[in-house]
């Protein structure tokens, strides 16, 4: 089994080497790790964020295990050299257009939340996001008024083709949890959203069995933080499910617990914390990996059906956590190192 690692930029290696050292102590028969180059790291050694050589290590791999990329010293490039352009181009390029980003509150850990602990008590939701198009992907630039004003534009768009298959992950997902579909979606003020919504409906009728409600993406965001507890999928698109996921994961403890996967029609996906490079901590050890860890997770479970080992490491962080194990992000005081240690000795 061949897995991709590109660890990218910030406090990317940091987390994903505790990963790979996870996955490395499972003692899976055959694993390879092949490491590759994204992001501003890339961009310095290559002149390119996301160079051919990676996009070919990707392709022949089962898996990729993404840290993050992002680099403020390079916010300057012109826009497709920027160190974001890495996971966008991954995205785009291997038609990883599925984005599920769970969010669970783990059991007797309510007061690792910001919410009061009786408001996330019940917190099991599931983001499906797409990631292939929306206002990411549109025509963009920046362009002068008549007037002689600067002024930036990008076109926010989905086609029936692009909305119709992630709806079916969204009901397929519900078919598989309890039941219950939540569209989100901005329709009463978009058209992207207006055929969102009308392509959602038409693909429900294929899913009986699915109770399907629609919400605008800001009460969306106020009921994320009232009653956590009533969602279980979300489906929505790249933006709103960008916001909604970073807000998601404070009602469950910190970004530093969210995990992700990005998937293709095929068995081929990308799995990456939902976080950043988070500058103002990186190099210092502080960052917590048990999103990259979860995220490694998610990769055998996903891309090579190994879910007895993916339980395997899902119940070592529980057990991690439960045993006070924790972060600088959840209040506690250990570091990135300590709790990888704490997560293999429980495994
Ligand atoms: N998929 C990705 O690679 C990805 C995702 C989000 C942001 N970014 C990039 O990362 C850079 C920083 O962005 P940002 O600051 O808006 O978001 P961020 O997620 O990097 O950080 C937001 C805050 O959360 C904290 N944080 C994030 N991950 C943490 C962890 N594992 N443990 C403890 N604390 C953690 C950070 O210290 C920071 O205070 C930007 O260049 C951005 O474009 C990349
Ligand atoms: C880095 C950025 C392009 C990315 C996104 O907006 O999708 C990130 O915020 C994420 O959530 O994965
Ligand atoms: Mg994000």
């Amino acid at each position: 089994m061949k897995i991709a690692v590109f660890a990218g930029d910030g406090i990317g290696p940091e987390v994903t080497r505790e990963a790979v050292r996870v996955l490395q102590a499972l003692g899976l028969p055959g694993l390879e790790l092949v490491e590759g180059d994204v992001g501003g790291a890339a961009y310095r050694k290559h002149g390119h964020p996301l160079p051919q050589q990676t996009l070919d290590i990707a392709k022949a791999s089962g898996g990729i295990l993404f840290g993050a990329v992002g680099d403020f010293s390079l916010d300057g490039l012109e826009r497709h050299l920027r160190p974001e352009q890495a996971i966008l181009g991954l995205r785009k390029e291997l038609g990883l257009f599925a984005n599920l980003r769970p969010a669970t509150v783990f059991q007797g850990l309510e007061d690792l939340t910001t919410l009061r602990p009786e408001v996330a008590r019940d917190i099991d939701l599931l983001i499906v996001r797409e990631l292939n198009g929306d206002v990411y992907f549109g025509e963009k630039g920046m362009r002068q008024t008549a007037e002689g004003l600067r002024e930036g534009y990008d076109i926010m768009s989905y086609n029936e083709a692009e909305v119709r298959r992630i709806a079916h992950v969204g009901f397929r997902a519900a078919q598989g949890r309890s039941k219950k579909l939540c569209s989100v979606d901005k329709a009463n003020v978009l058209e992207t959203s207006q055929l969102w919504r009308d392509v959602v409906i038409e693909v429900a009728k294929e899913y009986p069995d699915v109770e399907l409600s629609h919400m605008y993406v800001d009460n969306a965001a106020m009921q994320l933080v009232k009653n956590p507890g009533a969602f279980d999928v979300i489906v929505t698109g790249n933006l709103f499910g960008d916001i909604l996921s970073d807000q998601a994961s404070m009602c469950v403890g910190s970004i530093g617990l969210l995990a992700s996967a990005s998937l293709s029609e095929g068995s081929l996906g990308l799995y990456e914390p939902i976080h950043g490079s988070a500058p103002d901590i990186a190099g210092k050890g502080l960052a917590n990996p048990m999103a990259t860890i979860l995220s490694a997770a998610m990769l055998l479970r996903h891309s090579f059906g190994l879910e007895a080992e993916a339980r395997r490491i899902e119940h070592a962080v529980a057990k991690a956590l439960a045993d006070g194990i924790k972060g600088g992000d959840l209040g506690g005081s250990h570091g990135t190192v300590a709790i990888g240690d704490a997560v293999l000795e429980r495994l």
